[in-house]
């Protein structure tokens, strides 16, 4: 994206959407809350820290901004200057911190999540968890160790698979989840449901959650996400704007 381009979008987030915004992160182990946001900018969706919203207007971008208090804003510019561009991750055309809120522009991504594809019946295809894997791999190629790609933070986009969440790559400790997805797929999604999907229910999806969770003992309260030092990540184009 062109820098003028870059300044533009910036000034319309700082200016148009962060005004209006109120993104609250009540308990650190759920979603964060949109107590309120400017017309026209409509909610794509809320992780544990950050909120993502459509950018009016251009359906390729959408802005993510983080709640007060939550870190991972400087972890997950790193990690996508490290990506560079690789079609199974986003991209981050712009960051910035503006009245104590700060935002990412993103590539905006259109398909639905693996735990979405549960919940309404729709196929899983065996070729969006090898792109996955191949995603992975290509992360570890660059410095990067896999965190914390689950159900929620892998897409089926046109039958391909995209991570869309790599804010915990720069974590130290390993991270089985992937490969549990993995084998509960091959064991359990294409015997059961491979065939012929059909809609699983939320409250047994919840249920496997919880148990998943007891099972690999999480902890609820998250603890920080890593930043490297400045000087490791390779000069690209996330632009930062200045407070
Ligand atoms: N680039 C994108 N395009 C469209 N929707 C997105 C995009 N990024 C995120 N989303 C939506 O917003 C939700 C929250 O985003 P994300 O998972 O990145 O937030 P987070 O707070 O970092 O999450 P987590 O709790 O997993 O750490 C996603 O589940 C997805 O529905």
């Amino acid at each position: 994206m062109e820098e003028d381009m870059r300044e533009r979008h910036a000034a319309r987030i700082q200016g148009e959407l962060l005004p209006g915004l109120d993104v609250v992160s009540v308990k650190s182990w759920e979603p964060v809350q949109v107590r309120r946001a400017p017309q026209g900018w409509k909610t794509l969706g809320c992780g544990n820290y950050a909120a993502v919203f459509a950018y009016p207007g251009d359906s390729r971008l959408a802005v993510k901004v983080y709640a007060p208090g939550r870190d991972g804003w400087e972890a997950e510019r790193q990690v996508y200057r490290l990506l560079g561009e690789h079609p199974a991750y986003g991209r981050c055309f712009a960051s910035g911190e503006h009245g104590g809120k700060r935002w990412l522009l993103l590539r905006r991504l259109h398909g639905k999540t693996l735990y979405d594809c549960l919940l309404q019946g729709v196929p899983i295809p065996e070729q969006a968890i090898r792109d996955v894997d191949a995603a992975l791999d290509y992360a570890v190629s660059r410095g990067l160790r896999p965190h914390d790609v689950h159900g929620k933070n892998v897409m089926v986009q046109d039958g391909r698979g995209i991570v869309i969440d790599v804010s915990d790559f720069l974590k130290q400790e390993s991270c089985e989840m992937w490969s549990d997805l993995k084998r509960a797929y091959r064991y359990a999604y294409k015997p059961l449901l491979g065939r012929k999907p059909f809609p699983v229910p939320g409250w047994a999806m919840d249920g496997l959650r919880s148990a998943y969770r007891r099972i690999r003992r999480r902890s609820k309260e998250q603890p920080c996400r890593d930043v490297l030092d400045e000087t490791k990540a390779p000069p690209d184009g996330g632009a930062v704007s200045k407070p």
